[in-house]
């Protein structure tokens, strides 16, 4: 399913009225969908709350449509009507042939049982000033139901950043294409539900966009079939390089993440003891018995290492094996990497390439771009500048490898706990060994993790799913996708 951003979606529009339909067809089919989400909400009193662009114009196409069916609904009007877009004015016009009612101030609302929010959409421009600000404080403390057309007014629909203020919605209707605001926060938890409804968008588009949902059906088209005559050597082998003094248990989770989610062989290779062999027997296991690794610590493991197809470096290994982790990363390039955690601030010193894949969250992205993330853009143009993988990690997270984008929003709270992330990269590196592209295998690896916290979570609580136990529970959602 593609995600678009307001000027893709503004091209969108007029490549379809550029091949003859016209733009009154387009609101009333926006409208019509718009109108059967309200009557399910059984309304007896409807205020539409109109801006005057095209947004507005589709809130009165609203009104007209459930004034003509009989509902009890009034439109009330925000902003200067002489600056209104042809779409607004017409629809005006209908209105008044259908006499629909017009409101000139609004005193409680109440007095109305659902709102529709028509009033500015993709169309946003800056921070939202004026009347408007006191009108959004009104509607989000009404308990009225809120429907929005298009995107919460006052919600970036390029960023899901609050423009100053924004309206909270109980249902968002969007058409043809949901958009990237849709999905990231708080966008995603202002647009409350989100219903798509489909247009007659000219699909010519479409090849020009590279932005993605992840869905259940794509993770059953990527996911690698196991054949039954097969041995260990099939499914790849995966040197995990992590762990330090202060965090034993982090190689365990990424250890289990591989061996637990198809690896043919996992090597865990860490400074100081860690006890994975209790977790599971089936690891090769190495120590060097001191508390962080050294620059000559590559001679002892390079066996290994050249015996493996992935190698996926950085859980809990701090920041006291900088050396060896850049000399991994220079000599081992042409291997897939996987390069999580306190390794990631080493890229800036190597050459990297697409065989590698970096699995940031905000913070440690914040410090490779040195500045705060503006938009997706800023983490899609690091990608190709470094022509590097990234995995984004957030409650909305990002897989990118600059040039094709795929949003996960299968993540929420039940995984904001540490130890995920070192779970997630044990995955990515077995579906990498297993045979699939580093940009499938972090789709499949962040599809299972999430997917497995978001059900636990649901059977137990969100403040007690564990990563171990998500790793101990990926068979459930492969059962799933194996469909039996
Ligand atoms: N062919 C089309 O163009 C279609 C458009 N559709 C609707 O039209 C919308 C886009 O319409 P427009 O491009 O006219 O834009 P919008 O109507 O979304 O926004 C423009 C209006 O918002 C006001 N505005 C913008 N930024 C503001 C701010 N910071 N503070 C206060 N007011 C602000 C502008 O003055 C203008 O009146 C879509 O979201 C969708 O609802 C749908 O009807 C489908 C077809
Ligand atoms: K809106």
């Amino acid at each position: 399913m593609y995600i678009v951003n307001s000027k893709e979606m503004k091209n969108i529009d007029e490549l379809t009225i550029s091949k003859g339909l016209q733009e009154s067809i387009l609101m009333e089919q926006a409208a019509f969908s718009v109108k059967e989400i309200v009557e399910d909400l059984n309304p007896k009193k409807i205020l539409v709350m109109a801006g005057t662009g095209n947004n507005g114009g589709d809130g009165l196409a609203v009104a007209r449509l459930l004034k003509n069916d009989g509902y009890d609904v009034q439109v009330y009007i925000i902003g200067n009507e002489e600056n209104a877009s042809y779409g607004f004015v017409n629809q005006k016009d209908i209105c008044k042939e259908y006499q629909v009612d017009f409101i000139d101030e609004i005193k409680d609302l109440n007095n109305f049982d659902v709102l529709v929010d028509g009033i500015i959409g993709v169309g946003l421009a800056g921070e939202i000033k004026g009347e408007l600000l006191d009108i959004i404080d009104h509607v989000n403390s009404c308990n009225c139901k809120v429907v929005s057309i298009d995107i919460p007014t006052g919600i970036s629909s390029d960023t899901g950043k609050i423009m100053k203020k924004a309206i909270k919605a109980d249902i968002t209707v969007t058409f043809g294409y949901l958009k990237i605001g849709h999905l990231l926060y708080p966008g995603r938890s202002y647009s409350g539900e989100i219903k798509l409804s489909q247009m007659s968008f000219y699909k010519g588009y479409e090849k020009n966009l590279k932005r993605f949902l992840l869905t259940e059906e794509k993770i059953r088209d990527i996911l690698p079939k196991r054949p039954k005559d097969s041995h260990k050597y099939n499914f790849g082998s995966i040197a995990v390089i992590a762990g330090s003094k202060e965090y034993s248990g982090a190689p365990i989770l990424s250890a289990l993440g591989a061996q637990l989610s198809g690896a043919g062989m996992v090597y865990l290779i860490t400074p100081s003891y860690t006890p994975i062999l209790e977790h599971e027997p089936s690891v090769i296991y190495t120590d060097f018995n001191k508390n962080y690794f050294e620059k000559n610590d590559l001679i002892k493991i390079k066996g290994k290492i050249e015996k493996s197809d992935v190698i996926l470096i950085g859980p809990g290994i701090g920041q006291n094996s900088n050396d060896f982790i850049k000399e991994i990363l220079e000599k081992y390039s042409h291997k897939k990497i996987v390069i999580d955690a306190d390794a990631i601030g080493v890229i800036k010193k190597v050459k990297t390439n697409k065989n590698m894949l970096i699995t940031p969250h905000a913070g440690e992205f914040q410090k490779l771009l040195k500045k705060e993330i503006e938009s997706i853009e800023d983490i899609e143009n690091y990608s190709l500048e470094k022509n590097i993988n990234v995995l984004y990690k957030s409650t909305t997270s990002l897989i990118t490898d600059g040039d094709n984008s795929y949003f996960n929003v299968f993540g929420n709270d039940a995984l904001s706990k540490g130890g995920t992330g070192d779970l997630v990269s044990g995955v990515i590196a077995s579906y990498i060994a297993q045979g699939c592209t580093v940009i499938d295998s972090t789709l499949i690896a962040t599809y299972l993790v999430y997917k497995t916290g978001y059900d636990l979570g649901i059977e137990n609580t969100n403040f007690t799913v564990t990563p171990l136990q998500i790793a101990k529970n990926l068979n459930r959602e492969l059962i799933k996708l194996r469909g039996d």
